[in-house]
């Protein structure tokens, strides 16, 4: 990728620290002791860029453990690459995707307007793309300070990029098992090693194959989808990136080895409680506003149904009956979003006489500032304050080792449908900054009064739901 193309991809983020990331993994981490053998039934979802469809019909439960795949990426899956006898061998790659969080309190604002500056995640309408920037820079000043509470809370920064490293050396590790060797590279959304870097050292690694993994089991446009597009557009503008061969792992709950993982931590977990078939399983996933489900076709809600069904299946499978409910938790801003909403059905359960609980964040394989802060914290305060007696809460999956070799074997599974992304002749709108810089000044301007205004109109932001 020559230099302008890079920074017209940098423009829209804040790299406030200066940061050379280690994107890839070195071999000689050992985080988890992984078995040798796997036996997990599988249901990647392994589809090419230009297969970005969303299946809103993953409530169908036929879907669970299907292998799907473009009759492209499949049939052809080497179609695009000019691939010479004398080039090395495949070398091959795997790009964990997730989404970053500050490492020090210094970051939490910084990291915030990355968040909010993203389309995917507080999404205008096209004609009032133009305040995305400075709303951003507002919402993020105005959230900062509870943010840092939080993220104080939980020893001063985020985990999760420690936690992802360590992903990525234990799924190096199952892959080299499995006799694979693999570069495995972390590409956070909002915070480092941003995207930009991770793609940058793929292409210095001069990777042959890429399989692109979202740390998130579910599809939602906020999560993967924002994060793929970010690649998408990196891609596109890169003469080698554009030919590179790249399966996506769009989603993965359904696979056995994960719903299988889910199964043993809560099973185990139950164990903790005096009664353990008294206890009420409840889920708590990470919430969207309605509107992506809804108006846009997000198969979050769909897909997390269907996630919980088939844990909950697995249990009923071992003899485990246990009552158990979904809700969403971590609602931001002054839209509706899924309901029924965590801190609401806490209070219901506890008022209607459960008196044990055993909380199961679902939409997430790494502890966070949602699991630490606002579950072990905050919900539990909640729960018993409404009547429940008995709190536990099971564990992200983390490095897991029967979850990190299915995810393994996912990227095996995937390799053969790589394919060279389309080339698509959309304008970014980071260009268009380029070509017009006076048109981008002022709506920069016209956008901060307007923003100003959308702050009065919402207060909401304010508040502590934000
Ligand atoms: C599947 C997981 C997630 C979805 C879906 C998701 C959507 C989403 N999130 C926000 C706003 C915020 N998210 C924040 C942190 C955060 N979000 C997720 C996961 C999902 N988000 C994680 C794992 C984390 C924690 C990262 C960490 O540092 O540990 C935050 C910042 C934290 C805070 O201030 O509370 C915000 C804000 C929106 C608006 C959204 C969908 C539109
Ligand atoms: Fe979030």
């Amino acid at each position: 990728m020559d230099a302008s193309m890079s920074s017209h991809a940098l423009s829209g983020l804040n790299f406030s620290k200066s940061n050379t990331a280690d994107v890839t993994r070195d071999r000689s981490l050992h985080a988890c002791e992984l078995p040798r053998q796997s036996s997990w039934r599988s249901g990647t979802t392994g589809r090419t860029f230009q297969n970005l469809k969303l299946d809103t019909s993953a409530h169908n439960r036929n879907l669970a453990a299907k292998t799907f795949c473009s009759a492209e990426a499949c049939i052809h899956p080497l179609s695009a690459i000019e691939s010479p006898s004398h080039v090395e061998e495949d070398k091959v790659g795997v790009l964990l995707l997730n989404l970053g969080g500050p490492d020090t309190l210094n970051d939490v604002q910084p990291f915030l307007y990355n968040l909010f500056a993203d389309p995917d995640i507080i999404r205008l309408p096209r004609l009032f793309r133009f305040l995305q920037q400075p709303l951003a820079r507002l919402i993020s000043t105005l959230r900062a300070p509870k943010s840092k509470e939080g993220y104080a809370s939980i020893g001063g920064g985020s985990p999760l990029r420690k936690i992802t490293d360590e992903q990525a050396d234990a799924l190096k590790m199952a892959l080299e098992a499995k006799k694979v060797a693999a570069n495995v590279y972390v590409a956070m959304r909002y915070w480092h090693p941003f995207t930009e870097e991770a793609v940058q050292q793929i292409k210095r690694d001069r990777i042959k194959k890429l399989v692109v993994l979202p740390l998130y089991p579910q599809y939602s446009i906020s999560t993967t989808g924002s994060s793929v597009r970010v690649l998408q557009d990196l891609f596109r503008e890169d003469k080698v990136l554009s030919r590179l061969p790249v399966a996506i792992i769009q989603s993965w709950y359904q696979r056995g080895g994960y719903v299988n993982s889910m199964a043993d931590l809560i099973e185990k977990e139950l164990q903790s409680f005096g009664s353990p078939d008294e206890v009420m399983i409840f889920f708590s996933a990470h919430g969207v506003p309605v509107s992506y489900v809804r108006d846009a076709g997000d198969p979050y809600k769909d897909q997390m149904e269907d996630c919980i069904y088939l844990i909950m299946q697995e249990l009923k499978a071992r003899g485990i009956n246990n009552d158990h409910k979904l809700a969403y938790q971590s609602r931001v801003g002054p839209v509706q979003w899924l309901k029924p909403y965590t801190d609401e059905v806490l209070v219901e359960l506890g008022k209607n006489g459960v008196k044990s609980l055993l909380a199961v964040p679902v939409s997430f394989v790494s502890e966070h500032i949602e699991t630490l802060e606002e579950i072990d914290m905050e919900y539990k305060e909640l729960a018993l304050e409404s009547g429940v007696e008995n709190w536990g809460r099971v564990p992200a999956l983390g490095c897991t080792s029967t979850f990190i070799t299915d995810l393994a074997d996912a990227v095996i599974e995937a390799l053969p449908s790589a394919a060279a992304m389309t080339t698509d002749t959309t304008v970014s709108e980071a260009s268009s900054f380029k070509q017009n810089p006076a048109g981008f000044a002022i709506k920069m301007l016209l956008g901060s009064f307007l923003a100003f205004i959308a702050l009065l109109v919402f207060p909401a932001f304010k508040n502590q739901n934000v």
